[in-house]
């Protein structure tokens, strides 16, 4: 029958080829065994380390969860991982031959076990940096994509989509501590002219310079400025009264208007204008986002009829109308 345990040099041989760190200490923390691996990525030879205190060579080591995960593991007997998250570069080990820049990130397990009477454990080091580089990567795509699907993709400023999630979040927030919360719509006047007589090219141009300067009237951080559809805006303004909201709507007509953007000759204005309608929050009658919608949609299309360029709050027109 053949001897099938490894010769001495065969394992040395295999402890030199892993492609993770090895380190084994003693009961007193002192190296006895450090592999190839760590040699090339701390640039610390076998020979230099091997019989010193571990937490002497890497002093910034002493007190950190890797000397408590040795001890408790040399006392209870039982192996400990250190969370990459909480401990990611514990070892300042770098890319073999670098030895400097970004340390790798780590993965360390302190595995004890007993030979003969004596306790050793020993500390497994792999690197991770690529999972984690991976991971950060697939975490700012998603980011990314999330910002995107919030935006328009012609103005740059909020699309539909994230004009909902703000108008049903603060709507929600006006509903629990009895808030105020308005609403615009606007559309931008006779805007069929202006493509039939600028082309859709100018068109577009035209649109995104309403949406910067309607977004930048607004001046709350907590404002909304959004891309409702087509030639159509919309806002949502959190802790605005109807009265301050028709404020801010005059406002936003006023500075269009101020633009003084040439339209077409079959328009009603020589300039490029907006219709605005206003609704606001009322816990008995414009308690949601359809019934909100709704009233300020109304509001747009009375503004519209009342010939374009104006600003039509809900209340009023409710009031106009009895
Ligand atoms: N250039 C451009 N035009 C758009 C876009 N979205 C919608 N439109 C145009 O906006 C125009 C809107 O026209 P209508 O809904 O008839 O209204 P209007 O001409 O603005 O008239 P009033 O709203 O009654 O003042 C249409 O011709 C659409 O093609 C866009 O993204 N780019």
């Amino acid at each position: 029958m053949s001897d099938s345990s490894l010769s001495p040099l065969l394992s040395a041989r295999v402890l030199g080829l892993a492609q993770l760190g090895l380190i084994v200490l003693d009961i007193n923390q002192h190296i006895v065994m450090w592999n190839q691996w760590m040699a090339s990525r701390s640039g610390k030879s076998a020979h230099r380390v091997l019989g010193q205190d571990l937490f002497d060579l890497y002093g910034e080591l002493r007190g950190q969860r890797l000397e408590q995960a040795v001890q408790s593991a040399m006392q209870s007997n039982l192996p400990q991982q250190l969370s990459p998250a909480l401990n990611p570069s514990p070892f300042p080990l770098y890319p073999a031959g670098t030895w400097g820049g970004e340390r790798v990130e780590q993965a360390v397990s302190v595995t004890p076990f007993n030979e003969g009477k004596e306790r050793y454990c020993l500390i497994e080091v792999s690197d991770i940096s690529t999972i984690v580089g991976r991971e950060r990567q697939l975490r700012s795509q998603a980011e990314q994509l999330r910002a995107q699907s919030y935006v328009d993709g012609l103005t740059g400023i909020a699309n539909r989509r994230h004009f909902d999630v703000a108008l049903d979040r603060e709507l929600r927030r006006a509903q629990r501590n009895d808030g105020q919360l308005s609403l615009l719509l606007m559309d931008i006047d006779s805007f069929k002219a202006y493509n039939d007589h600028f082309g859709h090219q100018q068109g577009d141009a035209c649109l995104t310079l309403v949406a910067e300067a309607f977004a930048a009237t607004l001046q709350r951080p907590a404002d909304l400025a959004a891309r409702y559809g087509g030639e159509e805006f919309g806002a949502v303004l959190p802790d605005t009264s109807s009265e301050q909201a028709a404020l801010v709507a005059e406002t936003i007509r006023a500075k269009i208007a101020s633009l003084s953007i040439n339209h077409s000759p079959a328009a009603t204005r020589p300039h490029v204008t907006m219709s605005i309608g206003v609704a606001t929050f009322d816990k008995d009658k414009l308690a949601d986002a359809a019934a909100m919608l709704a009233a300020a949609d109304s509001c747009l299309y009375a503004a519209k009829k009342a010939g374009r360029d104006c600003v039509i709050v809900y209340q009023q027109q409710q009031e106009n109308a009895a």
